[in-house]
C-alpha cells in the first residue's frame, strides 16, 4: 500500500514564464488557442480536457471534466448528453465556468460565461465523425441515470451494435453539442513566491466583440 506524505509538505514554485500586458494579444481568443498550442506543442496529455462547473435549480454546484471541441469568436463548444445532471443543470441555469490547467507549463484559464445548445445539424456533423464505438456509446448510456448493473450496459451496448450493423448510427434524440459564449477569460501564469500573473479579459459589447483587460492580484 502506498504511503501518503503529508500533504502540507508538498509545494512547488513556479518559475517557467512570466504572462505581462505587452506579451498578451489583444484577442482573448487568440490567447486561448495560442496557449492550446503550446499545451498540444508540450505533449501534455488531454490538452483540450476541460473541469465544466454547473449549477443546479437549487444553487448548487457541480464540476467534471468535459472535451472541448471547438474554440473560435462564437464560443467554446462541447459535446454531452443533454439529459445528463449537467444538462438538467443547464436548461435551469445557462451559467457555467470552464477551467483549463496545464500544470505542466504552469498555466490555468478560467472562463465564466453562458451555454446554449448548438444546432441539431452541427451535432449531427461532429457525432457521425466520431469512431463507431463512441457513437454507439453515446447511444446506449442513459448518462447520469442510476442503472442496475455494468452488465445491464453492456448488453445493450451489444444489443445496439448489433441492431445497427452495416447501417449508419443515428444520432441520439438527447445528444448533441453546447457552445459557451464567454463573458470573463482569465489567464494564469504560475509565478515565484505566490506572485503570479493574472490577467483578465472581461467583455465589453458583444456586438463590436470587444474586450477590457485588467491584471488582477494573485
Ligand atoms: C478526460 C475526460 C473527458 C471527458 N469528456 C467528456 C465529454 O466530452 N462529454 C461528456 O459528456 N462527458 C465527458 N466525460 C465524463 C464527465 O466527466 C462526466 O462523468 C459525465 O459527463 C457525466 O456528468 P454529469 O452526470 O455531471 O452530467 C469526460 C471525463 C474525463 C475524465
Amino acid at each position: 500500500m502506498s504511503k501518503l506524505p503529508p500533504i502540507e509538505s508538498l509545494r512547488a514554485d513556479y518559475t517557467q514564464a512570466t504572462l505581462d500586458e505587452a506579451g498578451v494579444l489583444d484577442d482573448p481568443i487568440a490567447q486561448f488557442e495560442d496557449w492550446l498550442a503550446a499545451a498540444v506543442s508540450a505533449a501534455i496529455h488531454e490538452p483540450h480536457a476541460m473541469s465544466l462547473a454547473t449549477v443546479d435549480a437549487n444553487g448548487h454546484p457541480s464540476a467534471r471534466i468535459v472535451l472541448l471541441r471547438r474554440v473560435d469568436h462564437e464560443g467554446f463548444v462541447f459535446f454531452t448528453n443533454y439529459a445528463s445532471a449537467k444538462g438538467n443543470d443547464i436548461a435551469k441555469n445557462p451559467h457555467v465556468a470552464l477551467l483549463f490547467f496545464w500544470k505542466e507549463l504552469e498555466r490555468q484559464v478560467r472562463i465564466r460565461g453562458t451555454a446554449a445548445m448548438i444546432t441539431r445539424q452541427e451535432s449531427e456533423a461532429y457525432f457521425h465523425s466520431r469512431p463507431r464505438g463512441s457513437q454507439l456509446g453515446a447511444l446506449a448510456s442513459p448518462q447520469s441515470q442510476v442503472v442496475d448493473s455494468r452488465e445491464w450496459l453492456d448488453a445493450r451496448y451489444e444489443e445496439l451494435r448489433a441492431r445497427y450493423e452495416g447501417q449508419e448510427v443515428p444520432l441520439p434524440e438527447t445528444w448533441g453539442g453546447y457552445r459557451v459564449v464567454p463573458s470573463t477569460i482569465e489567464f494564469w501564469q504560475g509565478r515565484s513566491s505566490r506572485m503570479h500573473d493574472r490577467l483578465v479579459f472581461q467583455r465589453e459589447d458583444p456586438a463590436e466583440g470587444t474586450w477590457r483587460r485588467v491584471r488582477l492580484a494573485p
